[in-house]
């Protein structure tokens, strides 16, 4: 989503506030005819003084006060309505730009991840933020400014020098919300420098509590927390302050405008220049000539803050995620198996290390691949490249002879059963987890991938089966659980490769083999790339590619490279 250099935002968050553009419209309409009901009641109460009073012309009160009464009647169901457009429009605003956050944040590429998830949680303060400056009313205050202006005609008009009081206060409220900008706009920059982010600590103590607990780090967080909370609080508590100033200024700028029209006009009266009834319609106006210039001091109060969210969750909805909006993947239901790397080069963003280099290989539909090596050597990297979540650095990686840069990545996962090193699951059932909600993986077929990863071992052993519902990242069950829930998701749909990764590791050796042997018909003509340290897990494999920093030390039919393991010629 690149935005033309002249644009004024982004169409990310253009695009659903145009969307509402009637609505703003009629929110805007219903701001003029309020302000021109004030006009009228104010002109309704010089009317009044002048000519009613004096007169004792109760009739022409009567009729007068049920013409006001109906004005005022509108003016009641205008600003319900106004409130009821900027609602409706918020929340639907507020919807689109949700999802086009969360839709954003599955589909951004690997390689532009930056930061904690912390200051990813993060985001979703800057994303409420601006849903808090572009759908609510105090927007629509700004329709009121123009109005400053007619209403200082009308009391000039009416009341002559009057005016002067107003047109004097306007230029310090004016000065005095202008004044404090560049410190608010310092102060939501400042932000940004936060070494650690109340949220960043927060997300990764709850996410680690129990090894922050068992490794003593406590005290650590704590330290960080407290750090945090102090500058965080800090920063919050001088930018209160100074918004504060600007809108006490605008608050007292009432004030002193109602008393000074007053004082003002009692000289004039005196002097036979004013009639009490125009003084008090221009009280009145001249109350309204500031009180807009309070409301929109108080909103550019919030205008930094606003800009400061807008450009964080700019630099992240137009980062580009996999497939660019120019681009035309290559789409591919169904995939063969093929997998080819050729010279590839690869290197983490940010670092200078080549994890692996110049590696090239093939991986023929229906063969089965064992990567080994050392810790470190650059074995899962292989897997995640295969998996399009990084692209190589340099050299190529096929899957059916095209790039992984151009098969879309739906079609691409949709093709690859992976099972990753660290084993996440996600809250909700065992049965959500395997299937993810896809409604082609019924009960029986549940119970064969159950049956097939070993997850109908335990799972027929508790009480609520396949409901089991699990905390966050599968919390309540074992490592070798997770892994084997993790295995029968990736059989799932029965794609025609398998990436895994150590899919056995915290498996003990009688579940694994029973593993093996029943994967060993599972497999049968599907492409697999396996990433392992464990011996028994290479009975799956015809082959074995040997990594050793990142280069390919070896590779071979499995036999030929453990007998020349076990004689030390590897
Ligand atoms: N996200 C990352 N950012 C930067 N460097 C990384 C990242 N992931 C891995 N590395 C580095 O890349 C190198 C290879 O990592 P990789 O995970 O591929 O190793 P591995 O062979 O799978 O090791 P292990 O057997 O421990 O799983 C390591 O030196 C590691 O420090």
């Amino acid at each position: 989503m690149m935005r033309p250099r002249d644009a004024w935002l982004s169409p990310w968050l253009a695009a659903p506030l145009a969307e509402h553009r009637a609505t703003f419209i009629k929110v805007g309409i219903a701001a003029i005819l309020t302000n021109v009901f004030a006009l009228a009641t104010s002109l309704y109460s010089m009317t009044v003084y002048n000519r009613i009073v004096p007169n004792n012309a109760t009739g022409s009160l009567i009729a007068l006060s049920i013409g006001i009464g109906i004005i005022l009647v509108f003016d009641f169901i205008l600003r319900m309505l106004r409130g009821y457009f900027i609602d409706v429009a918020g929340r639907e605003v507020d919807a689109k730009l949700g999802a086009a956050v969360f839709k954003t944040l599955t589909s951004m590429r690997l390689a532009n991840k930056q930061g904690s998830a912390g200051a990813f949680a993060g985001l979703l303060r800057e994303f409420e933020t601006l849903r808090d400056f572009f759908a609510s009313a105090t927007i629509v205050a700004i329709v009121d400014v123009p109005f400053v202006i007619l209403f200082l005609f009308v009391i000039w008009a009416i009341a002559g020098p009057v005016v002067l009081v107003p047109l004097l206060m306007i230029p310090v409220v004016v000065a005095a919300s202008m004044a404090v900008q560049p410190g608010l706009d310092r102060m939501a920059g400042s932000v940004l420098g936060l070494g650690f982010s109340k949220q960043g600590v927060m997300v990764e103590t709850i996410a680690g509590l129990e090894t922050v607990k068992a490794t003593a780090a406590g005290a650590m967080l704590e330290r960080r927390w407290q750090a945090a909370v102090d500058e965080s609080a800090d920063t919050a508590l001088r930018s209160r302050l100074l918004s504060a100033f600007a809108i006490n200024v605008a608050a007292s700028a009432q004030q002193i405008v109602y008393v000074g029209v007053v004082l003002y006009g009692v000289f004039l009266i005196a002097d036979g220049k004013l009639t009490s009834g125009s003084l008090i319609a221009a009280s009145i106006l001249a109350g309204r000539c500031v009180a807009p210039l309070g409301q929109v001091a108080a909103l550019l109060t919030r205008l930094s803050g606003t800009r400061a969210a807008y450009v964080r969750l700019d630099a992240f909805m137009s980062a580009g995620g996999e497939v660019a909006a120019d681009a035309n993947p290559v789409r591919r239901k169904r995939l063969e198996g093929r997998i080819a790397f050729r010279n590839v080069v690869f290197h983490y963003p940010g670092t200078t290390t080549r994890v692996l280099d110049d590696v090239s290989f093939d991986i023929a539909p229906g063969e089965k691949v064992a990567i080994v090596g050392r810790v470190g050597s650059g074995k899962s990297t292989v897997a995640r490249l295969v998996l399009g979540l990084y692209q190589p650095t340099e050299g190529q990686v096929l899957i059916d002879g095209a790039d992984v840069r151009q098969l879309h990545p739906d079609d691409l996962r949709r093709n690859i059963g992976s099972v990753l090193q660290d084993v996440t699951l996600f809250s909700g059932s065992i049965r959500d987890n395997i299937a993810l909600g896809d409604p082609a993986i019924d009960d029986a077929e549940l119970l064969r991938l159950a049956r097939v990863s070993g997850t109908h071992d335990f799972v027929g052993q508790l009480a609520n089966g396949f409901d089991l519902r699990l905390a966050d990242r599968g919390e309540g069950l074992s490592g070798g659980q997770r892994q084997s829930i993790a295995i029968a998701r990736a059989l799932g749909n029965a794609p025609p490769i398998f990436v895994f990764d150590e899919p056995t590791s915290a498996m003990d050796s009688q579940s694994e083999n029973a593993l093996v042997s029943r994967l060993e018909t599972e497999l049968a003509g599907r492409t697999l790339l396996l990433v392992t340290h464990r011996q028994p897990l290479l009975k799956l494999v015809d082959r074995i590619i040997i990594l050793n920093a990142g280069k390919i030390a070896v590779q071979g039919p499995r036999d030929d490279v453990l007998r020349s393991l076990a004689t030390g010629q590897a």
